[in-house]
């Protein structure tokens, strides 16, 4: 089923209509704008589009989870296994976990359904509860005046009370010498100086102001409020006005059951066969070489950010190059609806890979060239959230009111290691 909001029967009136608009508007649009597109944005732009739906043939596809199996692929969005070219690697330790490399981008692992279901719920129930709140920082807390045991529980509490529901007061009407004119976006592109042992100490030192708060945010209901929650910190504080971690507010803590399902990834990956060939020259990994066959012993996550997207966000092109560990895993799990992820090149010019991620997929971005390469989300897949996400009887942890919010939600939680183990950057 796909959204109700896009019409997929060609003889329907609405479907019609939508089609006599999408064409105006593409006669109407400049050639030369589309001309001017990088193979990055042209890809972005086919699968952003509403109407009429993107064709997923092209979007490689490799999920292989019983319940799909079983009842299709949620939503009818159908990627295909064969639109990239991919291997198999076998895992080190056996076992039926599948691991995939892409060729045409080196240092990338795909490991599909790497979580159970049972681990999928438990992993969204900590980022709603657990994580999404003091201290760790998220997009709203520049903006808002957030309850201290998040906004989350804050809403839960709300739902289940008789009470008229609370606003929550925005910082601008509470101090409002923080406010600037206009809400920041979530996520802005901001260039920055990547990351090294040598640039680290020089960024270190540039100021780090606190995000101004919106001026034009209004007292808002937890149950408004929620579906704007973009991103929490994980770890080592992330400072998006200048792209820099903010080493000056500690290392903060990396929870055991994210660590450990990272750990487990990066354990299980025998990164022999992913970095093992000679085809990759050994200068780009940084004045050490190649430390990929450390990566049982040296891997430490120590940063990361959760992303919630609602389903018309995107999240554009960009280099995560904040790290000084610029090679070692990014470990990327997927929560909740599919969505279309791109990764291409060092620049927006190189035609990027489209791959459908699916609730309980696991990506390892590593080594230096996916490390650099472009990447984001142009598409969240709705109608996609699998079926085990509805309440059952037998999980009464997983409650309606996750349900709820995950009909209209992708999680994605994004590990990163900023520095070698046992490194100290305050020594
Ligand atoms: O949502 C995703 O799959 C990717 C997120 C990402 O690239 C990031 O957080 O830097
Ligand atoms: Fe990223």
């Amino acid at each position: 089923m796909l959204s109700t909001t896009v019409p997929t029967d060609p003889t329907s009136p609405a479907y019609k209509k939508a089609l006599r608009q999408h064409l105006k508007s593409a006669n109407s649009r400049d050639r030369d704008v589309e001309l001017a597109w990088t193979p990055f944005r042209a890809a972005e732009k086919k699968y952003k589009a509403r109407f009429p739906a993107p064709n997923l043939a092209q979007v490689l596809d490799l999920t292989i989870s019983d319940a799909c199996k079983e009842n299709g692929k949620p939503g009818g969005w159908h990627g295909n296994p064969d639109a990239v070219e991919i291997r198999e690697v076998l895992p080190k330790e056996g076992g039926d976990q599948k691991a995939y490399i892409v060729p045409c981008i080196p240092g990338l692992v795909f490991l599909p359904s790497f979580l159970s279901p049972t681990d999928q719920k438990r992993l969204i129930r900590w980022a709603l509860c657990d994580h999404a709140k003091t201290p760790n920082e998220t997009n709203l807390d520049a903006h808002y005046v957030l309850p201290e045991d998040g906004l989350w529980n804050a809403y839960i509490r709300s739902k289940n009370s008789d009470h008229e529901e609370a606003l929550i007061q925005p910082h601008a009407l509470v101090s409002p010498d923080r406010a600037i004119p206009e809400l920041p976006g979530p996520r802005k592109l901001v260039s920055n100086t990547p990351a090294s042992l040598e640039t680290f100490e020089a960024l270190s030192i540039t100021p780090k102001p606190p995000p101004p708060a919106s001026s034009t945010a209004r007292p808002t209901s937890c149950s408004s409020l929620i579906r704007k929650l973009r991103w929490a910190n994980i770890g080592w504080n992330y400072h998006w006005g200048t792209k820099h971690y903010d080493f000056s507010k500690g290392p903060g803590t990396i929870d055991p059951q994210i660590r450990d399902v990272c750990r487990r990834a990066v354990e299980l990956v025998d990164w022999n066969h992913v970095f093992g060939g000679d085809s990759h020259g050994h200068s780009d990994w940084g004045p050490g070489g190649p430390d990929w066959d450390t990566w049982t012993n040296t891997y430490e996550p120590d940063a990361g950010i959760v992303n919630f997207y609602q389903e018309k966000d995107t999240l554009m092109a960009h280099v995560d190059r904040s790290e000084v560990c610029a090679t070692s895993p990014l470990v990327s799990i997927s929560l909740g609806h599919a969505a279309v992820f791109l990764i291409g090149g060092l620049t927006r010019d190189s035609e990027p890979v489209p791959i459908l991620l699916r609730s309980g997929d696991v990506v390892i971005m590593s080594g230096p060239e996916c490390r650099r390469a472009y990447h984001g989300v142009p598409r969240i897949l709705e109608g996609t959230l699998p079926p085990h996400f509805a309440v059952s009887e037998s999980d009464t942890d997983w409650t309606e009111d996750f349900e709820e919010f995950m009909r209209g939600t992708r999680i994605n939680v994004n590990v990163r290691q900023v520095f070698p183990k046992g490194f100290d950057p305050g020594a």
